[in-house]
């Protein structure tokens, strides 16, 4: 679905070139620490800042190339703190710049626990509550314009759609991220902080450090204790478990 051919950029702030697929059904992890450059590459990864080494191709097209609605169609980017705007209902703001039918709404707002918000205003919603809204929306602007023909159920894009989640939320978030991935063929692609949600949830991660993909690949050769103590600057030690995928990392006290 989309591929990174050398893809980089050069100007401030910069990344170094890489190459990688990321596949229809698949959950990608972008990870790294502060000003590592995730939130770049995901502006690369959607289009919104064109690479200027190499190329990003969706669907073997150019991703500079597509037109902006067939895009949207396409991908959609929930960016961290999006802002709000107006005083929409819940039920609304998901459906902006979308036309979807009532069992999508209605499925969506299930999905990330909002049937119970779904007539309150945005503007009175709590943080945690206003981040599951706008990844429904999201969600809601791929899966409203696909068409029929699709195969795939397009790239979603989240920028730390964890980060104002409690415990709770964030394993129904990624389990529902997983879910989405497998029933509607998405590929997603989430920058996250938190190692041992993109080891449990993730089938790849990429690891960021000053601009460069430093790592890439399956979550427990990624998400190495060595490797992520040197890369984050912190004493760590890890917990091994049959129920991860990768092992567990936790902060020395
Ligand atoms: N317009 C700009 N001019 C100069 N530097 C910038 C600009 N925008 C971003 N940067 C810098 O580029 C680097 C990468 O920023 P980016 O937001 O991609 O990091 P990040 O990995 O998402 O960080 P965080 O985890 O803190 O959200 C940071 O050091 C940031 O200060």
């Amino acid at each position: 679905m989309l591929t990174l051919h050398h893809a980089g950029l050069t100007s401030i702030p910069a990344l170094a070139p890489m190459n990688g697929e990321i596949h229809p059904g698949e959950l990608l992890a972008i990870v790294g620490p502060n000003g590592a450059g995730k939130s770049t590459l995901l502006s690369m990864l959607s289009g919104y800042r064109r690479c200027e080494q190499g190329t990003v191709q969706l669907d073997d097209h150019l991703l500079h190339k597509w037109e902006i609605t067939a895009l949207a169609n396409r991908r959609a980017l929930v960016a961290q703190q999006e802002p709000v705007g107006f005083d929409w209902r819940v039920e609304e703001l998901v459906c902006l710049g979308s036309n979807p039918d009532k069992a999508l709404i209605a499925e969506l707002l299930d999905d990330l626990d909002l049937v119970p918000l779904a007539k309150r205003s945005v503007l009175s919603l709590s943080g945690g509550e206003r981040q599951r809204v706008m990844i429904a929306r999201g969600a809601c602007q791929l899966l409203s314009r696909r068409s029929d023909a699709a195969r795939d159920g397009g790239l979603l894009l989240l920028d730390e759609p964890t980060s104002a989640l409690d415990i709770g939320q964030q394993q129904r978030l990624m389990r529902q991220l997983r879910t989405w991935a497998t029933r509607h063929h998405m590929a997603i692609v989430c920058v996250l902080h938190d190692l041992n949600l993109a080891g449990t949830y993730a089938d790849c991660v990429w690891l960021l450090q000053k601009g460069q993909r430093i790592a890439h690949g399956k979550p427990r050769h990624v998400l190495k204790t060595t490797t992520i103590a040197k890369v984050y600057g912190a004493e760590l030690y890890c917990i091994q478990s049959d129920m991860a995928l990768a092992p567990l990392i936790t902060l020395a006290p």
